[in-house]
């Protein structure tokens, strides 16, 4: 099939890039001439491992091609996928703009019929407006499809080429048959429903795994509180097939693209249909509070921080990826700087990017986790990059000036730290300092 894809951030070069490789002619269309030019180039404008290689080689078998040229992508095209950004609007709500831009476009470049699939997050109720921007613009008949995208970054391509489903919302049988054969590769796990409900399941998905994580959040700092310890929690609660153990790691609260803005809709979603979300609302305050336990853990052991220097390891949002929307790491620092003290921060990869949000005379942004930690008065490790978990305890603790260590992401184990002076606070597990296990406080019932 002849593919064109409208937007090169993640998901439109990711999924542009997979259905290539299945065989798909594919062209991805940004407006961006800088990274259409990269691109071309051979060179990828986000970090995500294996990316690089999969455009190499289906640019070489000739499937894949580049442009910034819209008009033309989507009349050689049979089938057109919208990827551009619904970033959130101050008020929390989806901003559309893109979409019905591009939508506009699409219409007026249409020489025929077309399948218009979009993999953006949009609320529900957007592809509908999408299909009336279309007819407003072309005389051409076209069908509209609901396709919403899965995939983490990190892991986009694994995520990509073996999904757990595909959903497809709409109600033209002929369309839903066309998108179901170019997606029948990758699974047969294909759900077809209505519009709709595929825009619902996209950020019903979205908000129930932020909810595992603020759950097992909060039950992490109940541990912390009496004396438990939270993966042990989690794993048990995971053996039980109708929880799962998949996102249940506590840790500061997630971030990244996606979650905090797609809650964030949801809210305003409902709140415009006369429904207060309440429990999402909890859900988003919770994971508000989560990364600033760091510095409540800093204080209790290092008490005013004016003057400290902290070193800071790991500023992108997870592991395996240079994006640092919405990372914990920067309302982190800048609570730091806040407070008095010097920061030295240090990321393998996405410092670039966060310099982009945060140049201050109090960060010092270091090329490696040894310049760093270097005489600081403390470490807080806040993303689960392997070059630290990795990290022997013993030399970095002759690193530090005193041997603190904050683990925002539970990443040390008991072994590791027995035998040496580590003053070690992670999330939902006490008493874990020098991997001697404290006394457990006496509860009063
Ligand atoms: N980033 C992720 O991991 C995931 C994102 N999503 C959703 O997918 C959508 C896209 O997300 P990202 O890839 O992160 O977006 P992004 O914001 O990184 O990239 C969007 C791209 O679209 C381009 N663009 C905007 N309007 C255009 C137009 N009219 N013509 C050509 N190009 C245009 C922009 O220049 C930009 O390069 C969002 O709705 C997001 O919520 C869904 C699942 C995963
Ligand atoms: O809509 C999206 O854009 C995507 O959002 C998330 O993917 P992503 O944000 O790339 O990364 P995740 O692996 O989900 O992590 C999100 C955040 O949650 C945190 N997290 C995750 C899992 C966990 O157990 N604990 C936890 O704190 C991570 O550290 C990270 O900050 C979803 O997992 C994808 O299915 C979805 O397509």
């Amino acid at each position: 099939m002849k593919l064109a894809v409208v937007g090169t951030g993640y998901v439109g070069l990711v999924s542009g890039v997979c259905f290539s490789e299945l065989g798909n002619e594919v062209i991805c269309v940004d407006k961006i001439q800088e990274k259409i030019e990269m691109l071309e180039r051979g060179e990828v404008p986000i970090y995500e491992p294996g990316l690089k290689e999969l455009i190499e080689s289906n640019r070489n078998a000739g499937r894949l091609s580049f442009t910034t040229d819209l008009a033309d992508a989507v009349r050689r095209s049979d089938i057109v996928i919208l990827a551009v950004g619904t970033p959130p609007l101050p008020n929390g709500e989806a901003n559309l703009s893109y979409i019905k831009d591009a939508a506009k476009e699409i219409a007026q470049a249409m020489n025929g019929y077309k399948i218009v699939m979009t993999k953006s997050t949009v609320p529900v109720g957007t592809n509908e407006k999408i299909a009336a921007i279309i007819s407003e613009y072309s005389v051409h008949h076209f069908d509209t499809v609901s396709v919403p995208e899965f995939l983490r970054e990190g892991s986009a391509i694994k995520d990509t080429l073996n999904p757990d489903r595909i959903v497809i919302g709409t109600d033209s049988q002929a369309a839903a048959e066309r998108i179901s054969a170019l997606h029948r590769p990758l699974t047969d796990q294909i759900l077809l429903t209505d519009i709709r409900s595929a825009e619902m399941i996209k950020y019903a998905s979205n908000a129930f795994l932020a909810t595992k994580i603020s759950f097992i959040n909060e039950i992490a700092n109940i541990c912390e509180k009496v004396g438990a310890d939270v993966t042990k929690v989690s794993e048990g609660m995971g053996f039980d097939k109708r929880i799962g153990s998949s996102f249940l790691k506590a840790g500061i609260g997630y971030g990244g693209s996606c979650f905090p803005k797609d809650t964030q809709a949801l809210i305003q979603i409902a709140g415009h249909v006369d429904y207060e979300f309440k429990l999402l609302k909890s859900v988003v305050e919770v994971n508000r509070d989560q990364r600033f336990n760091v510095i409540n853990k800093l204080e209790t052991i290092l008490g005013d921080l004016s003057g400290k220097t902290i070193a800071v390891w790991g500023l992108a949002f997870k592991p395996e990826t240079d994006d640092v929307r919405d990372a914990p790491a920067f309302e982190i620092i800048q609570t730091l700087i806040d407070k008095g003290a010097h920061v030295k921060a240090y990321d393998p990869i996405a410092t670039d990017n966060f310099k982009k949000l945060l140049v201050h005379p109090e960060v010092k942004y270091c090329g490696s986790a040894v310049e760093a930690a270097e005489q600081a008065d403390a470490l807080c490790l806040l993303t689960e990059w392997k070059e630290f978990t990795q990290f022997s305890i013993e030399a970095l603790q002759k690193l530090l000036k005193r041997p603190i260590l904050i683990d925002g992401r539970n990443v040390f184990s008991e072994e590791q730290l027995a035998g040496t002076p580590m003053i070690y606070y992670s999330v939902g597990r006490p008493g874990m300092n020098q991997g001697v296990r404290e006394q457990m406080p006496v509860l009063q019932f």
